[in-house]
């Protein structure tokens, strides 16, 4: 059992090493069974460490977020190998390697990981959907639950509290619009959800991971099962959402994202053909789709709010163009493609602070790039972050706020089309870009067309990575009504 064991944890994936090594590839020296982990665990600086955060704000991150990668680079360039436990990965931070990597491959013989599938399984089960809306409907779900969030700041001002965290409130307002927009709940009912999300997620990614190490949950016991029972409590309350909405036959068509699916499917627990979805397969879309639908959005939200804060001239030229393309009416879904200094302002945040610092992918079959072969099965981690902070691909003023570089470019001026990847790439690209352009585009004119704001003294500059690109810290304003 042993023998078979380590055969299947070591000698199979070093076989796929040896392969990628001989193609040329190179990399830090992994050891059995933690692979690099113990390497990355030094590197990392640690939630909570008393030196954790800086006063100073700099836009250079990437060695701040992902330590060992900036350092394994130096030595190894922009394609290397390195192991999570017992699975290796090809590293990539090279646009040009990445396009000849994915110009051969159809959309599906590429999958996702499946040993993140297997991690991160309590918190988004297996769900993936494809995301349609009534832009109209949205529009207003969306204004109003924003504008709830305004009048909030408006009598924390008057009562004399104008600092806020705001990396806070836009979380929650993101949840509230994902809560009623896609699954027609309020925020009420959605916000247990929410929490018991919130609190996986932090068991799942703050600290201890031990990714790839056979037996890994084994040696975290504790928080293995406090995911369970989470992933369970979750399953357990989107499943009594689903089963509330199935009785609700009469009344208004139900258009948002779970009526569309339940109209499509059967809520019995079993499969009547190839397109329906098992209630296990609902609960999991519901899932993927309540935590992907917020976080990273409300993530663009809170570090455009940094910067503008920043950078007072670009708030009032963002306001500017608000006044000429809105004027004082009403906010409307069609106006919203003329905000086009906000669009260049969403895509310079995407590229210094991607929420999403990541792709990944799994090879399903051989692929051929030149004249090397990259093993079916070969795990692939793309560091956006990476690219996105390559004074090669940017130029010198690559840690620099410039939303102006996206003016006449949809790629920034970056020197490689794949060089910028805030949404990812090919058939796995983000599915809900369109609806999280136009919630930013809501919510930031709503802010800036109330209230000026600038840092609080008490920020304290925190990016790290939790799953998502996020100020640790959060991310505290002081705010003055317009
Ligand atoms: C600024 C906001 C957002 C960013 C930066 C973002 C980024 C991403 C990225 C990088 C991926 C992976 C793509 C790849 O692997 O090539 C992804 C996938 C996905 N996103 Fe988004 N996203 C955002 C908003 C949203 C919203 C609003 C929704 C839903 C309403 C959503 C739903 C999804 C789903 C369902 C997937 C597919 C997951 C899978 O393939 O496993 N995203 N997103």
């Amino acid at each position: 059992m042993l023998w078979r064991l380590f055969y299947s944890c070591w000698i199979l994936p070093n076989r796929a090493y040896q392969k990628l090594r001989k193609n040329g590839f190179g990399g830090p020296t992994p050891s059995f069974p933690m692979g690099n982990i113990n390497d990355m665990k030094k590197r990392v600086i640690i939630n909570g460490d008393s030196d954790f955060g800086s006063s100073k704000v700099t836009n250079d991150i990437h060695s701040t977020v992902f330590p060992y990668f900036a350092q394994w680079q130096k030595s190894h360039g922009k394609v290397f190998i390195y192991w999570l436990g017992t699975e290796p990965f090809l590293y990539i931070a090279d646009p040009e390697f990445l396009k000849r990597m994915s110009a051969r491959v159809m959309g599906k013989s590429w999958g996702k990981p499946t040993v993140f599938k297997n991690d991160r399984e309590p918190l988004f089960g297996k769900g993936l959907i494809m995301v349609e809306g009534d832009d109209w409907a949205m529009t207003s779900l969306m204004v109003e639950s924003t504008t709830n969030m305004l009048d909030r700041w408006t009598a924390l001002i008057s009562s004399g509290k104008p600092e806020i965290d705001i990396e806070r409130e836009i979380t929650s307002t993101a949840g509230e619009i994902i809560a009623k927009t896609s699954f027609g709940i309020s925020y009420e009912n959605g916000r247990k959800v929410f929490e018991k999300l919130k609190a996986m997620q932090l068991t799942l990614f703050k600290s201890n991971r031990s990714v790839g190490v056979p037996f890994g949950k084994f040696m975290h016991p504790q928080k293995t099962l406090e995911a369970q029972r989470l992933g369970k409590e979750i399953n357990a309350l989107l499943l009594s959402t689903i089963t509330a909405r199935k009785k609700l036959k009469d009344g208004a068509p139900q258009t948002d994202l779970l009526g569309l699916l339940l109209a499509k499917n059967h809520v019995d627990g079993s499969r009547t053909d190839q397109k329906t979805l098992t209630t296990q397969e609902l609960v999991d879309e519901c899932k993927t789709f309540f935590f992907g639908g917020h976080e990273t959005t409300a993530l663009a939200l809170t570090w455009t709010l940094l910067l503008l804060a920043m950078h007072p001239g670009w708030q009032d030229q963002l306001r500017e163009e608000i006044k000429e393309v809105i004027g004082d009416g009403e906010l409307d879904a069609t106006m919203l493609a003329g905000l086009k200094k906000m669009g260049w302002v969403m895509n310079e945040v995407l590229r210094l602070y991607s929420p999403a610092p990541n792709a990944q992918r799994q090879a399903r079959g051989d692929i051929q790039v030149d004249d090397i072969i990259i093993p079916n099965g070969t795990n692939i981690w793309i560091d956006v972050v990476g690219m996105h902070h390559d004074k090669a691909l940017w130029g010198d003023d690559v840690n620099e706020f410039r939303p102006e570089r996206f003016e006449d470019d949809l790629y920034g001026g970056c020197k490689h089309k794949m060089g910028f990847l805030p949404f990812g790439f090919g058939g796995r690209m983000c599915v809900g870009r369109n609806l999280s352009m136009m919630e930013y585009k809501i919510v930031l004119t709503l802010i800036l067309t109330k209230f000026s704001f600038c840092l609080s003294p008490n920020y304290c500059h925190s990016p790290a990575i939790l799953l998502s690109l996020k100020p640790a810290l959060g991310l505290p304003l002081i705010l003055q009504p317009l």
